[in-house]
């Protein structure tokens, strides 16, 4: 419509249409109702044009010929020229003199269209008076400019008065609506002195005119603003409010903020109802969420994930109860990877995660989201409990997660599903006909067998556990994968928790803010909503978030995106702070603060003997009533699983003659999760029993100055075995100690006893070189080794 969007909001205030900003969508019936209303006002205005042309030819004339104050009362000369042609004259003069923007052309608002006679609509300071033929002439008199462009104007006017569409035309409805916008306009000192003393003027001399009052009923006030803000908000002019601020005893600049209390001692002067929306002090992410009402509480489908040693059949166990419970409609259907997925038995839902291991598992819990309700323990009936088998245990236990073991592959013909719950007994899953309270299903993942009576156990336990949500509020959920997609933008996988999630509804997935523009199901339809535990793709999101954050549904769109913020803010705080996670060092502070009653521990030893030696020596560790709980034990080493378990469990893990895979040192660094490395039992003991006394007071530190690989052994007569190696990281330093790494072991730690460069002594060896090393006392080395070179640092306390 040729008009700013601030005029187009303000009519549609006028209109009582609902509009937030510059950016809200117009319904067609809001556009209709817009255009009507101008339509209605371009009608009034050109009937009361020619009304008033031909009611006062006479004056109009005077005044557009006469510069004579004298003359422009004085109708005789020039009685036929139309009264908008006194008008445009005196707008442009105005225009001139850069009184105001607003007042050209007779205006098709109803107050302005009421006649020429009467004033044009002014701001409220009434600045730019039009048609007083004594303000004209003197305007006149100040300029002389006017001449041409009023021929012009006149011209234009007549060609609409007539229905002809000429630019000028258009050019008039531009400027009528800028009268409207003049109230803020003028407000914002646009006018100029000049103008305004004018305006004045004309007003004292003027009929009491009929002002548009746009002064809003009601605003929304944020918080503290400046002057120039909170007469923006009023439509008002800020000389108008400093002054008004000045009679109440605060004298303030445009620029300056003023607190709530004055500004509602403002909007108490003009009669504005006032809604204070302030800033949101609380993140509801991190305060504890209300309880749900009882009565809300509705029941759920249980969540699921599938765990177990490699290649034991998790993934096929996935997708056999997937495809065995795909129904007709679907089977040709798209079956879409959305994290996880839904399969309804006797009527009932069960959500699966898709990600089958516990790492997945883990990582979501280390980043503080539960999803999983229920862990189904595949074991293969022909190669029993293996080591990631126990892993698995330890992980859902930590999380205190029930266990369904599913011995699978019982259709091979060496399966020995009595031994997998023999061995089982261990972990204390003992079956129920052992008198024990896991539930045990032999299955064939494979040829679908007992998938059915597994299916019919997850339903049982989820009964007896009572999963319920209330799905009757704003949603809560937990991002299973994130990504960003090429066409559809950033694109998260969720599992819905609590409350129910719609289309359209604005969100924060951990920094992300988000609204949801688009839902689909595992089986590829658009949902319009997603109750608990549904797992969904979304669409509509401004960031890739991470997976394991958490996503909160609002209401409030400004709300959201001010938590989104503010988180991002917090976690850029908490990511330069300390982190809260347990460490050796500062062990007796969380226990004399009450927080600790236990210290989880997780091992890694070399060998199993040395594991369950230390595990049984740290048991037995009590110091005023805090004690050791061994999350974890573990042969080989310190894996990204066990840093990710430490995180998730708060726990520190003591490395026995094991070393941190690079991938585990990188992540425990992150994850700030304390490692000791030991060789020596007693140590390990005398170290946490120090701990969680207090008396912990390591001098040294252990620094990592670099790694090289044995790619060569050379045994040379007289001096040994020499290593031909690559310095893979870091430097090595002829004066530092050195371990040897096979396998992730520590088979030797000792002293350089030569570094050479080919055939020279070298001080230091750096990254990217070959160098030939022997180590002191040791000979018995082999390709692929790695050297680990540290020096002892002292700490500064
Ligand atoms: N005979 C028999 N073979 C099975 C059964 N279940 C799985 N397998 C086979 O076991 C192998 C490993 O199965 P997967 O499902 O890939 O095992 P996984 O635990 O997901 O393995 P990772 O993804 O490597 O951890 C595949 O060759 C399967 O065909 C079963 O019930 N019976």
């Amino acid at each position: 419509m040729n008009m700013s969007s601030k005029e187009i909001i303000t009519i549609m205030k006028r209109l009582e249409i609902p509009v937030n900003n510059h950016m809200s969508v117009m319904e067609t019936d809001a556009i209709n109702k817009v255009e009507q209303f101008f339509k209605k006002l371009k009608n009034n205005a050109a009937a009361k044009r020619d009304e008033q042309a031909k009611s006062n030819v006479q004056k109009s004339e005077a005044v557009a010929s006469v510069q004579n104050k004298k003359e422009t009362s004085n109708p005789s000369s020039q009685q036929a020229r139309p009264q908008r042609q006194q008008n445009a004259r005196s707008q442009d003069t105005r225009n001139q003199q850069g009184a105001s923007r607003s007042q050209q052309k007779p205006s098709p608002r109803p107050s302005a269209a009421a006649g020429a006679s009467k004033p044009a609509p002014r701001n409220q300071s009434g600045q730019g008076g039009q048609t007083n033929p004594s303000a004209a002439g003197k305007r006149n008199e100040t300029t002389n400019a006017a001449g041409s462009r009023t021929e012009h104007r006149n011209q234009a006017d007549l060609d609409a008065s007539k229905g002809k569409t000429t630019k000028k035309n258009k050019a008039n409805n531009k400027r009528f609506d800028d009268n409207k916008a003049s109230n803020f306009r003028t407000g914002g000192n646009r006018g100029g002195k000049g103008g305004k003393g004018k305006g004045r003027y004309q007003n004292r001399n003027l009929p009491p005119k009929e002002k548009i009052d746009n002064t809003p009923k009601k605003v929304i006030v944020r918080g503290e603003m400046t002057v120039g803000d909170l007469a923006k908000l009023l439509h008002k002019d800020a000389s108008e409010i400093i002054k008004k601020l000045m009679f109440l005893g605060v004298m303030a600049t445009i620029n300056q903020e003023i607190d709530l209390d004055t500004i509602q001692l403002i909007t108490q002067e003009y009669n504005i109802e006032i809604e204070l929306k302030l800033p949101v002090e609380e993140d509801p992410f991190e305060i504890v969420e209300k309880a749900d009402e009882a009565d809300k509480m509705q029941d759920r489908p249980p969540v699921v994930t599938i765990m177990g040693h490699v290649d034991h059949g998790k993934t096929t166990l996935l997708d056999a109860i997937r495809k065995s419970n795909v129904t007709e409609g679907e089977a040709g259907g798209i079956t879409q990877h959305i994290g996880a997925y839904q399969v309804e038995v006797n009527q009932k839902k069960i959500t699966f995660l898709d990600t089958p291991g516990h790492e997945a598992f883990t990582t979501m819990r280390a980043r503080g989201s539960k999803v999983t309700d229920i862990t189904i323990l595949v074991v293969a009936a022909d190669d029993g409990v293996m080591p990631q088998t126990i892993e698995a245990i330890n992980h859902a236990k930590a999380a205190n997660v029930p266990i369904i073991v599913a011995v699978n592959k019982i259709d091979k013909p060496d399966a020995n599903p009595d031994r997998i719950k023999q061995e089982l007994t261990e972990y204390e899953l003992v079956p129920e006909e052992w008198g024990g309270d896991t539930i045990f299903v032999n299955i064939s993942a494979k040829n679908r067998m007992n998938l059915e009576e597994l299916l019919e156990m997850i339903l049982l336990v989820a009964e007896v556990q009572e999963y319920k949500a209330n799905p009757d509020k704003e949603a809560r959920a937990t991002v299973l994968e994130a990504e960003l997609d090429k066409g559809k933008g950033p694109v998260a996988r969720i599992l819905v928790q609590e409350g129910t999630l719609r289309v359209g509804d604005p969100f924060v997935a951990g920094v992300c803010f988000g609204r949801v523009r688009a839902m689909v199901s595992d089986k590829g339809r658009r949902l319009k909503d997603a109750g608990p535990s549904t797992p969904v793709e979304i669409t509509g999101l401004t960031e890739v978030p991470q997976a394991g954050d958490r996503l909160i549904g609002f209401e409030d769109e400004r709300k959201a995106r001010e938590i989104s913020d503010k988180r991002a803010i917090n976690l850029r705080q908490s990511e330069l702070n300390a982190s809260s996670r347990v460490t050796l060092d500062d062990l007796y502070k969380h226990i004399k603060e009450g927080e600790m009653k236990d210290l989880y521990v997780i091992i890694k030893a070399d060998v199993q003997g040395s594991a369950e030696a230390l595990k049984g020596s740290l048991e037995k560790i009590d110091v005023e009533g805090v004690r050791v709980k061994i999350i974890h034990t573990g042969v080989g080493a310190i894996t990204e699983s066990d840093i990710i378990l430490a995180s998730a469990s708060n726990a520190i893990i003591i490395g026995f003659n094991v070393r941190p895979e690079p991938a585990a040192k990188t992540t425990a660094e992150q994850e700030k999760v304390d490692i000791r490395l030991h060789r020596i039992i007693y140590n390990v003991i005398e170290e946490i029993e120090q701990a969680m006394k207090g008396m912990l007071d390591p001098e040294f530190k252990e620094v990592v100055t670099g790694q090289a690989e044995v790619r060569n052994v050379f045994k040379i007569s007289r001096v040994g075995t020499v290593a031909g190696c690559m310095v893979t990281s870091g430097k090595i330093t002829r004066n530092g100690q050195l371990r040897v790494i096979r396998d992730g072991i520590v088979v030797y730690e000792g002293e350089i006893d030569a570094l050479k460069r080919f055939k020279d002594d070298a001080k230091e060896v750096a990254q990217g070189y070959e160098c030939g090393i022997s180590v002191k006392n040791f000979n018995d080395l082999k390709e692929g080794d790695i050297f680990e070179a540290f020096v002892m640092e002292q700490i500064e306390r």
